[in-house]
């Protein structure tokens, strides 16, 4: 069965790599695909205003949307999903709380699968990072995360879902972001460091050090294709899910 998409944001970096990867797919069909300038194709799909997201809900009945926006461009789409009842992939980050509360209110009514990282080296970073934060206990821990120039939100939404599984296997930490003047370490912080430079596709490490030993636990994305990869697995797993909330380490499962 091919599972028909939904692209949102299709004149942005990663809308662009969605529709490039959709196309290499025999399991996926674009069914359309959106942009607040719609106009000019990308990749080879006509791109159509996103004035018009629900609308094109209702006529092409896709299985499920995959959307790569801004955050309060992600809630609007995903409200119009869960009226549509059509499964909604996002990645975009810089969500803020009342964000997540919309998007996991849409989840009640239609399929929704947030992931801030949709590479599985992240996934497997991530299971070290619960293995190796417990058992070095009392090591200082520095996240260093590196992104391309242009990227809006900080820290990026991986490094706060690693600051949150740090959390989740010893006990909430302070968060200290960047380090100036006067300010020497306090014990059990997470100091947190955002880079932005050029092109860079996406890098994070985590530093645990103490014990006269550190260990380094670093993932760099080589292209956003593996994103784009990644959400359109999350994309034909979803599809014929039942409404709720659900998370790509069970794509990955
Ligand atoms: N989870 C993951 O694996 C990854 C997540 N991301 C996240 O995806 C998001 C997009 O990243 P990227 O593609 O680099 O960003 P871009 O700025 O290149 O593209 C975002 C696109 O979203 C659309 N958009 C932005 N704001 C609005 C708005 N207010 N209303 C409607 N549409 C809007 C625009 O597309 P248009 O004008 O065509 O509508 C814009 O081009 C970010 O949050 C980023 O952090 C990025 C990479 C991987
Ligand atoms: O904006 C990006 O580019 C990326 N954003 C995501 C994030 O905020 O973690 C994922 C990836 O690192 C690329």
């Amino acid at each position: 069965m091919t599972v028909s998409i939904g692209v949102t944001g299709a004149t942005g970096r990663m809308g662009g790599e969605v529709l490039a990867a959709a196309a290499d797919r025999d399991d996926l069909s674009v069914a359309f695909a959106v942009s607040r300038s719609p106009g000019d194709e990308v990749e080879g799909v006509a791109v159509e205003d996103a004035a018009d997201f629900a609308d094109l809900l209702a006529s092409h009945d896709p299985d499920a949307v995959v959307d790569f926006t801004g955050p309060a461009s992600c809630i609007e789409y995903a409200s119009a999903c869960a009226e549509a009842g059509v499964a909604f992939v996002t990645g975009t980050t810089g969500l803020s709380e009342g964000g997540f509360d919309a998007l996991r209110e849409a989840a009640s009514e239609a399929p929704v699968l947030y992931a801030s990282n949709f590479s599985r080296g992240i996934a497997a970073l991530r299971r070290a990072v619960r293995e190796a934060v417990p058992a070095l206990d009392g090591y200082d821990i520095e996240l260093t995360e590196t992104h391309h120039n242009a990227k809006r939100d900080a820290p990026s939404g991986t490094a706060l879902t690693i600051l949150d599984d740090i959390d989740d296997v010893r006990g909430d930490s302070e968060r200290v972001h960047g380090r100036e003047g006067e300010a020497p370490r306090s014990e059990g912080e997470v100091g947190v460091h955002a880079r932005r430079a050029g092109d860079i596709a996406g890098e994070h490490e985590v530093l645990l050090a103490g014990n006269h030993e550190s260990l380094s636990l670093t993932h760099r994305a080589g292209s956003r294709g593996v994103f784009a990869a990644g959400a359109l697995d999350a994309a034909a797993w979803l599809a014929d899910r039942d409404a709720g909330w659900y998370d790509f380490t069970e794509v990955l499962e």
